[in-house]
């Protein structure tokens, strides 16, 4: 008799409710066509349009809008392993640009996979940044989704049979007959990296201590954030841009993370080559990265079956760097489809660094003590956005061996802070800031 019923929402929850928000197209037919034969229905959400892509799975259960901004997940149709997607909406994608800023909160300007697969589409969200629905947002960049398959069905058949060229059929093009093998579209054939990649150089926080040349596979915007809030002048240079031009206005070197299989990266892994003989600085490089520098080096990269996809693989470390320490296990975030293969023995001046604890496979490079070079390659992602921060300070490390270079090579010329050290021109022309540039 004391019960007492709530006829008015409490003020908390009605600011909650004006972000809740039914958005979506969940009534028209969707169906996932796997080229090796199976095929998933279910319904639409997102935009109204078919697409073709290679079909990845990812374990991460948080951050799908880091990952679908990724653009290293150009070209594919992303099935998220966990179930529930799209309950914290998506956040406005602009920052106030200053030249301290990348000019965009999530990693890109936009959705880069072709299409999402979920099991189940949040058509109510709640966030304080929340500034539209999942489905709006694919609406908006063209991007279509499923809703309402197995997912666990999906991952298992992609497990077993490995990444799968597919098909998101939306509307009517759902009710048609899958495809014929031949017709799927293959991206290992397209060279994603010169899409994804920035066509002109551009610069980032100018006044920075450090100078920093980006090799722009299709970078993450976050490995640009964690260079320049450490206090990095970061200019991003196209993918096949030689470096061997203007490398000594430079302290350092970063190859970024890209799409796609990296044989189509073979132009600037020749011209690392011979930054690598020539160039004493030290170099960095995530994912794509990694593997050019692997390339460069003499290492091979292949195809992994499914490849990893997710936030929480562990790596173990097998050599202690700057922050890192050997025997030490790191929760990382990755997404890569290939890797580099290990070789007994490495090439000369070269030792392995990390290695997936759960498939063994390559997790990183580094020059050896030896060799009197500062070059490291990882996999996994130190930069998160999503996932695990655990190895972040590797950007620390790698601008802390920049700077300290700088500062020796200060002493043996008298030019200690450097203020000799040209501006490059380059730079100064093309100082905008990412979101400009794409
Ligand atoms: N995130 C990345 O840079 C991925 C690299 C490469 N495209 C791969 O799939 O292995």
């Amino acid at each position: 008799m004391f019960a007492r019923t709530i006829t008015r929402v409490p003020r908390f929850y009605r600011g909650l409710a004006t972000h809740a928000n039914i958005q979506g197209n969940t009534s028209i037919p969707a169906a996932l066509h796997l080229k090796t034969g199976q095929s998933f229905k279910g319904r639409s959400f997102g935009a109204p349009c078919s697409v073709f892509g290679e079909t990845v799975f990812s374990t991460s259960i948080t951050s799908y809008t880091e990952s679908m901004t990724d653009p290293s997940y150009r070209g594919q149709i992303l099935v998220f392993t966990t179930p529930l997607i799209g309950n914290y909406g998506v956040p406005h994608n602009r920052t106030s640009v200053d030249s301290q800023d990348v000019g965009v909160v999530l990693e890109s300007e936009s959705i880069q996979c072709a299409g999402v697969v979920v099991a189940d589409v949040a058509e109510k969200y709640s966030h304080h940044a929340a500034a539209e629905s999942l489905a709006a947002w694919c609406a908006r960049f063209n991007v279509p989704g499923i809703t309402g398959v197995d997912t666990r069905a999906i991952t298992r058949l992609l497990r077993d049979q490995g990444t799968t060229q597919g098909r998101l059929a939306i509307g009517p093009d759902a009710s048609l007959p899958p495809p014929n093998p031949e017709e799927y579209w293959d991206p290992t054939k397209e060279n994603l990296v010169a899409q994804a990649s920035t066509k002109t150089p551009y610069e980032l926080n100018p006044s920075g201590d450090v100078k920093i040349a980006v090799l722009d596979f299709g970078a993450k915007a976050n490995i640009l954030r964690s260079l320049v809030r450490r206090g990095a002048a970061v200019t991003v240079l196209p993918w096949d841009y030689d470096f061997n031009t203007i490398r000594d206005k430079y302290d350092g070197l970063f190859l970024s993370n890209g799409p796609g299989d990296p044989a189509h990266c073979m132009p600037a892994a020749l011209h690392l080559r011979r930054t690598l003989r020539e160039w004493d600085r030290p170099i960095f490089g995530i994912c794509m990265g990694h593997q050019v520098i692997g390339m460069a080096a003499g290492l091979d990269a292949y195809r992994m079956t499914f490849g990893n996809r997710g936030h929480n693989q562990p790596v173990l470390a097998l050599a202690s760097s700057g922050s890192i320490r050997a025997g030490r296990v790191y929760v990382t975030s990755q997404n890569h489809q290939y890797a580099l293969r290990l070789q007994d023995p490495f090439p000369e001046g070269w030792e392995p660094f990390f290695i997936n604890c759960n498939d063994s496979s390559v997790e990183g490079i580094k020059s050896t003590t030896e060799s009197g070079k500062k070059v490291w390659g990882v996999q996994f992602h130190p930069e998160s956005a999503g996932g695990p921060l655990d190895t972040i300070e590797m950007f620390t490390d790698f601008l802390a061996e920049c700077r300290a270079h700088k500062m020796q090579l200060g002493l043996k010329t008298g030019d200690v802070m450097g203020s000799k050290q040209e501006i490059p021109q380059l730079a100064q022309e093309v100082s905008q800031p990412i979101a400009a540039a794409a």
